[in-house]
């Protein structure tokens, strides 16, 4: 009896201290603004918004704003407490001010590490600095203007002409298509590829794509479970960590097709016109360019430069045909001038309220304090959400909530555009690791919106009922259920 006791006694010590060194730890100081369960910490909270996460975050943050405070606190077993920046000082202290002292790290490498591998998305220090330089040459200011404006008015009548053949009422998913465009266009400019899957004329690709979107998927639904659970289930081959597995497997073979093809090419062919693909062959380190390095190379840049873009574009036409009717008049007035700028204005101002990537983080690497004497320890996330920043009207005004495209036209002179700081408009990230394709992203986006607005009108159909703005759960904020429209060849044309 004695014994049995003994032992009770010392199973529930262990279970206390288990629970206690898994629970989550927070960080004195930094307010948690709404209720975090003492085990679960915010996971109960997350996994019941899952379907409205960002409006959920956007709540905790307002309330902290409006309480003073320059960050607040999420909280979550197994793992690191986090801490969400509110401020452009403290933004720019993390991602510019002190950048080697707050990396991906593993929090971030882990669960991406499946899918995005060791690609330019997925490493910090010398290995990023080694890629990031290669990648810089092929969005010269030449190139954009030469070969990018080229492949994207080329895509760009392809998907006219697929518009056109669209029966008129007729309900179709412009994001589908728009995601098949940026795809193309992509992999046109990066890799010298022709995947056409706008027009659907390779299948295999289209098993690809898919495979492609899910795995990004099943990769971000790994942030909102505990760490426990997601490694569990990889370790067991069950649940969404078996489906990631099978399609990561179908989105490897495909491009180390890509690859092989590309090896068996003459390099000379495609040395002109700058690709990506050649760069990294002629310009990388021979030892480091092996058909892995390339396979990771080719899906960081189809990730970067498919999803985003196609996100804004499928925002982009949500705006103007649904919610700002009156936005459409006059980038159709504007269609025929030299200066664009009233498109380019809406362009910011969509990535200001509909940022397509809306949540970023960093981990410490070591204790610090923040401006404002915040004391973080190493390995805490730091968490930075370009869709809630930007809403705080301490950051962007009274007004921060409202779509106004007017305010980044610059009131001295009103062909120009104003410039904010990296620092207040995030949606291309900031400091060092600024996105490398933000002038390629707005290039492409204002050529198709140009070509496409000036030759159709579209409708958005709720008839469908399956329409609304819910997002995915994905690293982009595209619609869950697509953008259900109606076309039509505008008058006058
Ligand atoms: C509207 C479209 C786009 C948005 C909103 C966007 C946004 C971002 C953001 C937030 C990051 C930082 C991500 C992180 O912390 O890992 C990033 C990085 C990056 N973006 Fe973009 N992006 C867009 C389009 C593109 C395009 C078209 C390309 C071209 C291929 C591109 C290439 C990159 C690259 C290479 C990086 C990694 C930079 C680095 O870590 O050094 N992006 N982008």
């Amino acid at each position: 009896m004695t014994i049995f006791i003994i032992f009770l006694v010392i199973l529930l010590l262990c279970i206390i201290y288990f629970i206690n060194l898994f629970r989550p730890k927070p960080i004195p100081g930094v307010k948690i603004v709404d209720n975090c369960s003492w085990f679960l910490g915010h996971v109960p909270a997350f996994q019941r918004n899952q379907h409205r996460l960002h409006e959920y975050r956007c709540q905790l943050a307002m309330k902290a704003e409006s309480q003073g405070d320059t960050c607040f606190q999420e909280c979550f077993p197994f793992t690191s407490s986090s801490i969400d920046l509110l401020t452009p000082e403290l933004i720019e202290f993390v991602l510019k001010t002190k950048f080697d002292s707050f990396e991906k790290g593993p929090f971030w490498h882990d669960k991406f590490h499946v899918f995005l591998r060791d690609g330019i998305f997925n490493i910090d220090g010398q290995q990023w600095k080694q890629q990031r330089k290669i990648a810089s040459h092929m969005f010269t200011q030449r190139l954009l203007n030469e070969k990018m404006i080229q492949v994207f008015i080329e895509h760009g009548h392809r998907f006219i002409d697929l518009l056109h053949t669209i029966p008129e009422g007729e309900v179709f998913d412009l994001q589908q298509l728009f995601f098949r465009y940026t795809m193309d266009c992509i992999c046109d400019i990066a890799f010298g590829l022709n995947l056409n899957t706008l027009t659907l004329s390779v299948p295999e690709a289209q098993e690809f794509v898919d495979a492609f979107d899910q795995a990004n998927h099943l990769t971000t639904i790994r942030f909102i479970q505990t760490e426990f659970a997601w490694k569990l289930k990889r370790l067991l081959n069950v649940g969404s960590e078996k489906k990631l597995k099978v399609c990561m497997k179908i989105v490897d073979d495909f491009i180390y097709n890509i690859i092989r093809q590309r090896r068996n090419d003459d390099i000379t062919t495609h040395a002109e016109r700058g690709d990506l693909l050649t760069l990294f062959l002629v310009h990388g380190d021979k030892q480091l360019i092996n058909n892995e390095f390339l396979h990771d190379v080719v899906l960081n840049f189809m990730f970067a430069g498919r999803d985003t873009t196609a996100t804004g574009l499928s925002h982009l036409f949500y705006l103007v045909y649904h919610l700002y009717p009156n936005i459409e008049q006059k980038l159709i007035n504007e269609l025929h001038k030299t200066n664009s700028v009233y498109l380019d204005a809406v362009l910011y101002e969509l990535c200001r309220l509909h940022p397509p990537v809306p949540f970023d983080l960093k981990v410490a690497m070591e204790d610090i304090y923040l401006p404002g004497n915040i004391f973080i320890p190493k390995s805490t996330r730091v968490t930075y959400t370009p869709y809630h920043y930007h809403r705080l009207k301490s950051v962007w005004g009274q007004d921060a909530e409202d779509f106004h495209p007017e305010r980044w036209i610059d009131k001295e002179n009103e062909e120009k555009l104003k410039t904010e700081s990296q620092y207040k408009f995030i949606a291309f990230n900031a400091g060092p690791r600024l996105c490398l394709g933000k002038t390629m992203a707005l290039l492409e986006m204002k050529t198709l919106a140009s070509m496409l607005i000036n030759e159709f009108h579209f409708e958005l159909d709720e008839s469908t009922k399956k329409f609304n703005n819910q997002m995915r759960l994905q690293t982009t904020c595209a619609f869950q259920y697509g953008l259900p429209m109606t076309v039509k060849k505008r008058k006058n044309k």
